[in-house]
C-alpha cells in the first residue's frame, strides 16, 4: 500500500469536482487524501459544500476549511467520493475496514454517482479475502451473532467482534453499534449474503456495497486507470 498511490488516485478525483457540488466524502486514509487535494482545490476558489461520512472525516474537513453541511439539509448529493477495502468485479466493494460503512452507505446511495479511489493492492478477482464487516445493534449482540453465523456456516469461519486497538473493549461507530468481522475467503454470491444478512434483526448494515460505484480510480506504480462498473 502506497501513500503516493493513494494520493494520486485523489488527486484524480478531486479532477472531477467542479463549483456549485454537493458532495459525500468518504472514511479512511485514501478519503484522507481526497480532502487534501480537495482543501487545496477549495483555498483556489472551488465552491462545493460536503457531507462526510464519520466524524474523522469531520474533523479533518474543519480543520482544513472544507465547508459541510448535513445529508438532511442537502438531500441529495451530486457526488460521493471514497475508498474501500476490496474493488471486485463490477466495482462490487468490501468497505467498513475504517469502522464506517453505515453512513458511507447511506451517503453513497444519497449521491448521483461514487467514485472508489484506491491503490491497486485494493484490486480483487473476487470480493471476500477481506473480512465483511457487519454493523450490529449492540442490544442482544448473542442472538444476532448467532444468527449471522448460521448464515455464514457453509461460508466461511465465525465473526470476530471488532475491538477498540489495544484494549479488551467492542469498538463503537459513529452510530453506537459494534462491528463483526466476518471471515470468508471468498463471496460468490454478494446479492444473495447481502439480502440475508439485512434480514436479521439486530444488523444494521454490512459492507456490501453493490451496484453503488460507477467509477474506480486505481493508482499504480506508473499511472491512475480508470474503471467503470
Ligand atoms: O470503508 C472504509 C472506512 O469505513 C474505508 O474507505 C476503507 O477501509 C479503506 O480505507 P483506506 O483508504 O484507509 O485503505
Amino acid at each position: 500500500m502506497s501513500d503516493t498511490q493513494k494520493q494520486k488516485a485523489a488527486d484524480r478525483a478531486a479532477q472531477d469536482v467542479v463549483s456549485g457540488m454537493k458532495l459525500g466524502i468518504g472514511t479512511g486514509s485514501t478519503a484522507e487524501c481526497f480532502v487534501k487535494s480537495l482543501a487545496e482545490r477549495v483555498r483556489g476558489g472551488l465552491d462545493i459544500v460536503g457531507v462526510p461520512t464519520s466524524e474523522r472525516t469531520r474533523a479533518l474537513c474543519e480543520e482544513l476549511g472544507v465547508r459541510l453541511s448535513t445529508l438532511d439539509a442537502l438531500g441529495t448529493l451530486d457526488l460521493t467520493v471514497d475508498g474501500a477495502d476490496e474493488i471486485g468485479p463490477g466495482l462490487s466493494l468490501i468497505k467498513g475496514g475504517g469502522g464506517a460503512l453505515l453512513r458511507e452507505k447511506i451517503v453513497a446511495a444519497a449521491s448521483e454517482r461514487m467514485i472508489v479511489i484506491a491503490d491497486e493492492s485494493k484490486l480483487v478477482p473476487a470480493l471476500g479475502a477481506f473480512p465483511l464487516p457487519i454493523e450490529v445493534v449492540p442490544f442482544g449482540l448473542a442472538a444476532t451473532r448467532t444468527a449471522i453465523e448460521r448464515v455464514l456456516a457453509e461460508m466461511g469461519l465465525p465473526t470476530d467482534l471488532r475491538l477498540r486497538g489495544g484494549v479488551e473493549q467492542p469498538f463503537v461507530t459513529d452510530g453506537g453499534h459494534y462491528i463483526l468481522d466476518a471471515h470468508l475467503g471468498r463471496i460468490d454470491e454478494a446479492e444473495t449474503l447481502a439480502r440475508s444478512l439485512v434480514a436479521i434483526p439486530g444488523v444494521v448494515d454490512h459492507g456490501l456495497f453493490l451496484g453503488l460505484a460507477q467509477t474506480a480510480y486505481v493508482a499504480g506504480e506508473e499511472d491512475v486507470r480508470m474503471l467503470r462498473a
